[in-house]
């Protein structure tokens, strides 16, 4: 939606300019021409500069910020309690009334507030039935760096791509908050914290664009598995959108001007693009040139409702800007989004990530080897004390190397994404080539043909366009790495003339890292492509299945023929078909079908469970008898943990004890897919007494509505128990034939069989050793699909890792980072001793001193000492005197250059020893 606010001209306006606005029927806005001179004859003649637009709502001087909110957002807040995102921005140039419609003013509150409002009233309505939490964040991007507004004094912020969440805003503050005055409250203070200048146009111009982020967990009361929904509106005050020239700005002013610019063209140019893409298909849409687009990408095209509510000045001296903001806003109409649940999936191609995965390998080996070379050399020297101009040379430089760093990801993904888009444009240009081919020959000149030779040269003109943008793209990354270069060879310079060698060791480390990093996120874009993809294989098999109408019962039937092993779920319709299952499995599954009718396969994880230990296994299976097991949750599935013995399993008592116990299981599984509409936990079991064979299937679904148990006991008694149970021989492995085997988890064969030599085949674990196994089983092992499981359980496991890894990888980088930007690198030198930051103190004793226990992990620091790093702390120790120095603050360094003088001194005898070390050769 795009709408448009006229403002009134204040009294001194009125004085020096005439009001050449007019709206009509609230949707047209009419620009007069602002030379009075002109005549009748002038406009009849189409000399006159008069325009006129046309928008979704358009409002009048006359209007008040409440007017705004109930035409533009007001029916949009009620979505986000339910779930939905919103997004609001206000464009318009300097002094056009952005911050008071956005802000607004005594008596008058803006769109923030009168959302707030909203939010809270909405919630208070309905807080019996549901919980809710309200968490907000308020940021800044002012020359295109990110600033939390919530923080006193923020440094600065990264911005992050996840998989799952989109766009997100590394380190910034999110508080959650009770009352509309609490985050009325955090407002102000934020605003204040803008930063405003005193342009031609505007005393308290806004220089930055401000992103206040509201989100609404909703959950509903005394239901502890119902749906989490989470909506968030984003509300956005632009910066002025005039030319840096017109401002009449010199200077600082000047440059904040250009990086305004730079964000509110890269807005213009995603604006432009997503406008053509409406029309035309595929085009490459820049977000990633600014951090204002990246940030408000979601509202612009992805799953968000958004407004644009574009401010104009009614003065006839501002006709430039009111007519440059209408046309802007007009081009803003053609965009559409789309509102959807968010899916985090990676719409990449495994080879290029490839690609780009194994150029990173490379230069992260070389960065290695220079780093091991520096280590070397620095090792060799001794520090010396680094002068102020020194300092501030090691701030820039950190400076340039995290932007260098950031940069060089962004532009690698922009061009990525590019040329993925291009080989999809090259794929349906093919499609359009064959079509048009047919055409030509079926029907010759046709109605249809004129289309698909239209469309295929707007396909081209995409190619075209993508390419050229690319070209840049490719042009801007060598310019990076010439930039890398440089700022390499100053590291390199300093190294050899001496200077400040744990700084620059740092430094040369923070490179290596977020080189490392970002290997490791084209690692998880793989992976998470390769789920993706298994997950819509299965999806699409079981359309097809559906679609050629084969019942539940025919597509097993059919499956077992074919001895295929449905090893990755099965249908809620199927349950019944699982009595089968063998002892002991736990069928999780997440994403159920949304739709009747439909199934997801794909996504249900099925967990096997063992028993406790395996000769106690053994033993029992040698019985024939199993009168009591327990449960036990195994590796890959760490989002679920539970363990319960069943002493009498079979009788009544048993039974109600397994119901129990599914029962228990699926909150826990719902808790851990909280987002997931559907989850159930399905406990299979089989008591195989000699006298009555009992298979017994249990269930617990959680859906949106309700919770139910699903998939109810099932008995076998007797003969009633399928054949393959009771008569099959388990321990001659040639004979698990792949049609006795498909209802037979791999699990199940060695609890069933009387094989003691026979190694375990435990999938839950994770192992692939099937070295180990002898030929049969391995033959058996290809037929049953549990190499499937294996790989699937393998994959799982190793996404995990490599998540964690990330994660971590992701703290260091933070940690590393913020002590840069701290840039605190002479402490250890001005107090000329050597010292060590701890991670955390764990004091044995109040301290000396008064001074009480130190906070652990209260500020980031990082020092060097020998050949560890040892980072976030607020106090160093000096291992000569054994004095903990407690660090008044980590201010800029300037503070710090004066020594220990500056800090506050206790012994550390009576601390424990530090318990995080980090040593290079574990990071590398
Ligand atoms: N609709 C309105 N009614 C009355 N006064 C208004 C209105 N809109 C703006 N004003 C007044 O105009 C002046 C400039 O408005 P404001 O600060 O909101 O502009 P801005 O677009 O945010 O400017 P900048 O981009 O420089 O921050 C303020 O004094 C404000 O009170």
């Amino acid at each position: 939606m795009v709408a448009v606010r006229c403002r009134p001209l204040t009294p001194r306006e009125q004085a020096r300019s005439r009001d050449i606005l007019r709206v009509v029927d609230d949707k047209v806005v009419i620009v007069l021409d602002p030379d009075v001179s002109k005549d009748y004859l002038d406009r009849v003649q189409n000399r006159s500069k008069e325009k006129q637009y046309a928008f979704d709502v358009a409002f009048g001087p006359e209007s008040t910020n409440k007017d705004v909110y109930e035409k533009t957002i007001g029916s949009m807040v009620e979505g986000v309690i339910q779930g939905l995102n919103a997004t609001v921005f206000a464009y318009g140039a300097t002094g056009s009334g952005k911050t008071h419609t956005m802000a607004g003013i005594e008596g008058d509150p803006g769109l923030m507030v009168l959302s707030l409002q909203k939010i809270f009233s909405l919630i208070a309505n309905e807080e019996s039935k549901h919980e809710f939490v309200v968490t907000c964040s308020y940021l800044e991007v002012y020359n295109e760096v990110i600033y939390d507004l919530l923080e006193k004094s923020s440094g600065h912020l990264e911005l992050r791509e996840d998989p799952d969440q989109g766009i997100t805003v590394a380190g910034l503050k999110r508080i959650q908050v009770n009352s509309a005055e609490k985050i009325l409250e955090l407002l102000n203070q934020g605003n204040n914290r803008r930063k405003t200048e005193s342009t031609n146009a505007n005393a308290t111009s806004s220089r930055s664009h401000a992103v206040l982020e509201i989100t609404v967990k909703r959950k509903q009361r005394n239901h502890y598995r119902s749906q989490v929904l989470h909506g968030k509106l984003a509300l956005v005050d632009l910066a002025g959108s005039e030319r840096a020239s017109e401002t009449n700005n010199a200077g600082q002013k000047l440059r904040d001007g250009a990086n305004i610019n730079k964000s509110l063209l890269a807005l213009a140019n995603c604006i432009n693009a997503l406008g053509k893409q409406q029309k035309k298909g595929l085009a490459y849409v820049p977000y990633r040139n600014s951090k204002l687009t990246r940030l408000l990408k979601d509202g612009l095209s992805g799953n968000s409702r958004t407004v644009m509510v574009a401010t104009v000045s009614s003065g006839a001296d501002q006709y430039h800007h009111t007519t440059n903001t209408l046309k802007y806003a007009d081009r803003a109409k053609e965009i559409k989004t789309h509102i959807q649940t968010n899916v985090g999936t990676v719409d990449a191609h495994v080879a290029d990530y490839q690609r780009m995965i194994d150029n990173l390998q490379v230069e992260v080996s070389q960065l290695r080897r220079e780093l091991a070379d520096k280590e070397t050399i620095l090792n060799l020297r001794t520090p010396e004390k680094t002068s102020d101009d020194e300092l501030s040379w090691l701030d820039a430089l950190s400076h340039d190397i995290n932007e260098n760093v950031e940069e060089r990801v962004n532009l690698q993904k922009a061009l990525f994404e590019l040329e993925d888009m291009n080989m999809r444009n090259r794929a349906e240009l093919q499609q359009l080539d064959e079509l048009i081919a047919e055409q030509q020959i079926y029907d010759g000149e046709s109605e249809t043909l004129n289309e698909l030779v239209e469309h295929r040269q707007v396909v081209l003109d995409n190619i075209r366009d993508n390419d050229e943008a690319g070209a840049h793209y490719r042009q801007d990354i060598e310019l990076n790495e010439a930039q890398r270069k440089e700022l390499q060879q100053q590291i390199d310079d300093a190294i050899s003339s001496n200077r400040n060698q744990t700084y620059l060791r740092i430094l040369s480390q923070y490179r290596l890292l977020g080189m490392t990093n970002m290997e490791l996120q084209f690692q998880m874009a793989i992976r998470d492509q390769i789920i993706q993809g298994q997950r819509e294989a299965l999806d699409n098999m079981w359309r097809l299945l559906e679609s050629v109408g084969l019942n539940d019962k025919q597509i097993l039937e059919a499956a077992s023929q074919q001895g295929i092993l449905i090893e990755g779920g099965i249908m809620p319709s199927l349950m019944s078909a699982r009595s089968h299952l063998p002892l002991g499995t736990i069928g999780v599954s997440r994403n159920m079908p949304k739709k009747a009718g439909s199934a997801r396969l794909s996504n249900l994880i099925q967990v096997p469970v063992s028993l406790d230990s395996e000769a106690e296994a053994e033993s029992r299976v040698s019985k024939r008898y199993v009168n009591s097991f327990e449960v036990k949750e195994t590796s890959y599935s760490d989002t679920i943990n539970f363990e319960r013995t069943l002493p009498n399993f079979g009788d009544k008592e048993g039974i109600a004890q397994v119901k129990e116990m599914a029962k228990s299981a699926a909150p826990r599984i719902h808790q851990a897919f909280s987002a997931e509409p559907y989850s159930q936990a399905i406990l299979h079991s089989c008591n195989t007494t000699q006298a009555s064979p009992v298979i017994s299937n249990f269930g617990h679904q959680h859906s949106k509505e309700n919770e139910t148990i699903v998939g109810t006991s099932k008995s076998f008694a007797g003969s009633e128990l399928p054949k393959e149970c009771i008569h099959h021989d388990f321990s001659n492995p040639k004979e698990w034939t792949p049609t006795k085997r498909i209802r037979w988890p791999p699990s199940a064969e060695h609890h069933f069989q009387e094989r003691p030599q026979e190694p375990s085949d435990d999938i839950a674990d994770g192992m692939d050793d099937r070295s180990e196994m002898n030929e049969a089983t391995q033959c058996s092992c290809k037929t049953s699909g549990i190499h499937l499981l294996k790989a699937k359980s393998k994959q799982l496991t190793e996404n995990d890792l490599l998540q964690k890894e990330l994660l971590r990888l992701d703290t260091e980088l933070q940690d590393l980072k913020r002590g840069l930007d701290r840039s605190p690198p002479t402490q250890a030198y001005s107090c000329g001793r050597t010292y060590s930051a701890f991670t955390h103190f764990e004091p044995k004793s109040t301290p000396r001193n008064g001074l009480g226990p130190l906070r652990s992990n209260s500020e980031a620091f990082i020092m060097q000492r020998s050949n560890h790093i040892l980072r976030s702390s607020s106090a160093l120790c000096d291992h000569e005197t054994g004095h903990v120095h407690h660090l008044p603050s980590l201010s800029p360094f300037a503070n710090l250059t004066s020594g220990p003088s500056g800090c506050e001194t206790t012994s550390n005898h009576d601390m424990a020893a530090p318990r995080t070390l980090l040593s290079p050769s574990k990071l590398f």
